[in-house]
């Protein structure tokens, strides 16, 4: 582990100073492309973009990075072989030794070609926001993208302003699952569109099984609490990005969130009733930090990418330790709401209450 980090660090310095053992396939295959030289600025191009990678390219590619870079720079390995406990300066050593008397022009040649070939890694930061990499295929209602060590979850119903049907609800918790098992640090949630979310679906009360309402009610208590629940469980640090207005379950659920940051455009934070603005929602403690909508993900994606650095182990560590003391609690009350839903959804204010929004009489 110390090892694999000290050859990366002496691989982002002055050059790569990687190392490769005794195979070189890419500098085989370069070394016939005789018409193709590159020129020393070429070389110090590729040198720069070394140090842009954005991920580790491995170290079999970091020796041959620094074994063409020696090459190139001082011809032939003609240092004393390091001792055997010597690890990395021996690793180094062998594959700088093996490149034997190929001419500094090739060698520089085949740096430059091995460090286009890392060229997916090079994208700067700025080009990629999180999410545009790996993307998770096969949910309908979700975008679920990796990169930076951050999963991001983003609901992706921004006609219906994020409203969450009950796929999106079993989507979710897929997305949560994979996401506490992936190699990610963070997880964070947010909209597409203008809304973060609009909670619950109307339309999820309108569908009838063969069982009648009282079946509905109770699948969905069971399903609510299942829900709820990855959110009780959730083992890593959980941040919800609110882009816009947020309603219902959407407001309750940010109470199990580690960090909750708003842009001052979630001026309708809507709970029972009442909007609440995104200022009011951070004094009452349930929003961690406002920011100006027009800085708003510049702002917060920079400080995620942050976090993301931080020790995974310990971010996990302590969340547990925190969500450990509260975790029976959780589970109660949620077990307890929903079985006091499951009796409100066959009330008559809730009937007439989805009635008028699906007919139109009313909005919040
Ligand atoms: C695990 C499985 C569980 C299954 C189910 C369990 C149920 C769990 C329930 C738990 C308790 C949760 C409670 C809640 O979340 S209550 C809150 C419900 N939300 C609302 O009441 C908001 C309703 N929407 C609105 O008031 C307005 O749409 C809104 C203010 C959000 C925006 O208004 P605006 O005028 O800007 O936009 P439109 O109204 O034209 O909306 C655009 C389209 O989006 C549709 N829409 C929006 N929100 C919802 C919604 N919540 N449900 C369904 N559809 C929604 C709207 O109908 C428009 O669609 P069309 O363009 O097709 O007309």
């Amino acid at each position: 582990m110390a090892m694999a980090y000290l050859a990366w660090r002496l691989a982002r310095r002055s050059c790569p100073s990687s190392l490769q053992v005794t195979s070189f396939p890419v500098v085989q295959l370069h070394m016939n492309r005789t018409a193709m030289r590159a020129s020393q600025k070429d070389f110090e191009n590729s040198m720069n973009q070394v140090k842009l990678l954005k991920k580790d390219p491995g170290n079999e590619v970091k020796l041959k990075l620094y074994a063409l870079y020696k090459q190139a720079t001082e011809g032939p390995c003609n240092m004393p072989k390091p001792g055997v406990f010597d690890l990395i300066n021996k690793a180094k050593w062998d594959a700088w030794n093996a490149l034997g008397s190929l001419p500094k022009e090739a060698a520089r040649q085949n740096y430059v070609d091995l460090v286009s070939s890392l060229s997916p890694s090079l994208e700067s930061s700025s080009q990629v926001e999180p999410g545009t990499d790996r993307k998770s295929t096969g949910f309908e209602t979700l975008v679920v993208t990796s990169e930076d060590g951050i999963t991001k979850i983003m609901f992706n119903r921004p006609k219906k302003k994020n409203a969450i049907n009950t796929e999106m609800y079993h989507e979710i918790m897929r997305a949560l699952k994979a996401a506490s098992k992936d190699d990610s640090i963070i997880t964070v949630l947010t909209g597409n569109g203008d809304y973060y979310s609009s909670g619950n679906d109307l339309t999820n009360f309108t569908d009838i099984p063969p069982g009648g309402v009282e079946e509905k009610a109770k699948n969905n208590a069971v399903l609510l609490r299942e829900f709820v629940g990855c959110f009780i469980d959730f083992p890593k640090p959980l941040i919800a990005v609110v882009n816009g207005p947020a309603v219902g379950i959407s407001v309750t659920l940010l109470g199990l969130f580690d960090a909750v940051y708003a842009s001052d455009r979630a001026t309708e934070m809507l709970i029972f009733g009442k909007k609440l603005t995104a200022g009011e929602a951070c004094a009452q403690g349930l929003v961690t930090e406002v920011f100006p909508d027009s800085t708003f993900q510049k702002e917060v994606w920079t400080r995620l990418k942050a976090f993301a650095k931080l020790p995974p182990n310990a971010l996990r560590i302590s969340k547990e330790v925190i969500r450990k003391r509260e975790r029976e609690k959780l589970h109660a009350v949620n077990a307890e709401e929903c079985n006091v839903l499951q009796g409100r959804w066959l009330s008559d204010e809730c009937t007439n209450a989805v009635v008028n929004f699906l007919s139109r009489k009313s909005k919040l």
